[in-house]
């Protein structure tokens, strides 16, 4: 089967700044990926170039085999860096919302997740902690029964108690042949459930390796090996 993401040669400039510079990359079917790099390396752009929120300079990128576009979105489920939801509405608003924009939204795997995270879906949005409104922002995003996840920093405001139950949560909801790509700087807190890492560093791969591989390989957890790459 295809990879389910392909980048060939992938430049994006804004201006005379350039935010990615040649990005060839292979992502296949079934992984957990962590796009990692420090403020400004171009995580964001890459994931927005998926979403045709930003158009390449040069170069192409491929998920499933297409531009992105109709066809992608319908296989892609995206967590913005930013939150796009009404706050006025109900949590069970938004659910519904979902259920009619999306087909492949699955209602019941969400009150799921709301009632394991004990979220009640009668709150509205606007009367919720950050940390609380990430959570349903995620699970809305995980409850699609996509192809890929592009979550971009998904946890940062959760407090670190709950990150480990919603990763959890995740990765026992999803599908298995789906592909996840976390943009996050909570290195520690996601390794354990990442298969492979990608290191952006000034809008270039650096890095794309099996998490296995770089533990055996080099005896250093992502976490420290990040912070010997991207020292100041
Ligand atoms: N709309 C824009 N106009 C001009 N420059 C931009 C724009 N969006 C991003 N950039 C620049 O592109 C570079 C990459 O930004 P990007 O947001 O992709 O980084 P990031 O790795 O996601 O950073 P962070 O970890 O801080 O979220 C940065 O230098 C940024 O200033």
């Amino acid at each position: 089967m295809s990879n389910i993401l392909e980048c060939n040669n992938l430049s994006k400039s804004f201006g005379s700044k350039k935010a990615l510079k040649n990005v060839s990359l292979a992502i296949p079917r079934g992984k957990i990926v962590g796009l990692l790099g420090p403020n400004g390396s171009g995580k964001s752009t890459l994931i927005k170039i998926c979403n045709e929120l930003l158009t390449p300079s040069e170069g192409e990128i491929l998920i499933s085999g297409q531009k992105p576009g109709i066809g992608t979105k319908k296989i892609v489920s995206y967590l913005p860096e930013r939150t796009y939801l009404n706050d006025w509405m109900k949590v069970s608003e938004l659910v519904s919302f979902f259920t009619d924009f999306y087909e492949d939204f699955d209602a019941d795997i969400a009150y799921d997740m709301l009632q394991r995270l004990s979220i009640n879906p009668q709150d509205r949005l606007k009367t919720m902690s950050k940390g609380t409104k990430e959570k349903v922002q995620l699970i809305l995003v995980m409850s699609r029964k996509a192809e890929l996840y592009l979550l971009d920093e998904p946890i940062g405001g959760v407090d670190p108690a709950a990150r480990d139950y919603i990763l959890d949560t995740i990765i026992n909801n999803y599908n298995e042949n789906a592909t996840i790509i976390i943009s996050t700087h909570l290195i520690s807190d996601i390794e354990k459930i990442l298969d492979h890492i990608v290191f952006l560093k000034d809008g270039q791969v650096f890095l794309s390796k099996g998490v296995d591989e770089i533990r055996e390989e080099s005896g250093k957890s992502v976490d420290l090996l990040f912070r010997e790459v991207f020292k100041c």
